[in-house]
């Protein structure tokens, strides 16, 4: 059989067709993904996608859920970046992918290593919901101040956030503000800041809290100019064994296009600045109207006392080379102990 995307009309390039043969293949296919809320309403939300494209999968028995805890998951009392390593959020979901006790598995890109291990490849993108970070803020800030995204957080107040990007920018704009590592779902973490032992406010991803039906949380919605969002913050990225090309050119045929132009960028200028996740690094692309891409970077000290900003614009087919140089030019300029 053979499905045309629904939204290929508004797609450039040639449709895509859809070939899943029921009968070459068993059913159910089986779906990795952290068990968290959010990874699993990300995970029914690209089954959604990919049973609207292809309608012979719509039958209640065609996907099946695998639910699986990874170490990011398992860790809740430190800070991922002490805990070495990169895609602790990914590791066991890419394990089950190589011994096939998944067929694909669904990510928030943000959490992919931007090199997959051998056999494993990151088949489709899906639209960016908003990039941005939101200030979740608690009984003792200030009413927010449309000028100025930082002023409602009294002097001295506590962020509770175990990012060190965010840790990192909030500090440069803010050397009062004193950080504490909190880490746990959106749900724990929203209850920390409503709690009066908790800090006085937090940090999280927009994406997050509006995919949660949560976005009222969102006390202030930051700029990307004043807070550079991770690397592929807001879209979902679909992995899938390098050797199953039938379900690699199933998930292609869902992948949007402007999503993968901006997440190469940031994934390219994330690979090449190489950092540990120690290192603070944020990366932020968008198309503009005709059509170029525009990429920021920004690589800091943890502490906020070094923070460099840059951008470079281009044209979108050339994604991964802006985000290549943006990376290789930040490095360059930055002190040798942010990437010690
Ligand atoms: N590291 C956890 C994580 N991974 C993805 C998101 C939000 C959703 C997204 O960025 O797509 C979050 C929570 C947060 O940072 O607030």
């Amino acid at each position: 059989m053979s499905v045309a995307h629904p939204s290929a009309a508004s797609q450039p390039g040639p449709p895509h067709h859809a070939a899943v043969k029921p009968h070459m293949r068993s059913l159910p296919l089986r779906v990795g993904t952290r068990g968290s809320p959010l990874a699993l309403w990300q995970t029914r939300h690209f089954l959604d996608l990919i049973t609207r494209f292809c309608p012979v999968l719509r039958d209640a028995k065609a996907f099946e859920e695998h639910a699986i805890t990874t170490s990011g998951d398992r860790i809740q009392d430190k800070r991922l970046a002490d805990i070495g390593g990169k895609g602790l959020f990914a590791k066991e979901i890419h394990e089950a992918l190589s011994d096939g006790r998944i067929d694909f598995a669904v990510h928030s890109l943000k959490d992919l290593e931007t090199e997959m291990p051998p056999g494993i490849v990151l088949a489709c993108t899906l639209k960016r919901e908003d990039a941005r970070d939101a200030l979740i803020l608690g009984p003792s800030c200030n009413p927010p101040d449309p000028s100025d995204p930082f002023a409602c957080l009294p002097a001295g107040a506590v962020i509770g956030t175990a990012s060190v990007r965010r840790q990192s920018q909030i500090l440069h704009a803010r050397p009062d503000l004193r950080v504490e590592m909190i880490r746990g779902n959106v749900q724990t973490r929203l209850a920390k800041v409503r709690d009066p032992g908790g800090p006085t406010a937090s940090l999280l991803a927009l994406a997050g809290l509006r995919r949660l039906g949560l976005e009222v949380e969102a006390g202030v919605v930051i700029d990307p100019d004043a807070m550079v969002p991770a690397a592929g913050q807001g879209i979902v990225g679909v992995t899938v064994r390098a050797d199953d090309v039938e379900l690699h050119e199933l998930l292609s045929g869902i992948e949007d296009r402007e999503a993968k132009a901006v997440s190469s960028a940031e994934r390219a200028l994330l690979a090449a600045l190489d950092g540990s996740c120690r290192t603070p690094i944020g990366g932020h692309a968008r198309l503009l109207p005709d059509g170029r891409l525009h990429l920021t970077g920004l690589v800091a000290r943890a502490d906020g006392s070094f923070l460099l900003k840059r951008s470079l614009h281009g044209a979108a087919a050339d994604a991964a080379r802006i985000g290549r140089e943006l990376g290789d030019s930040l490095r360059r300029d930055s002190p040798a102990d942010i990437f010690g």
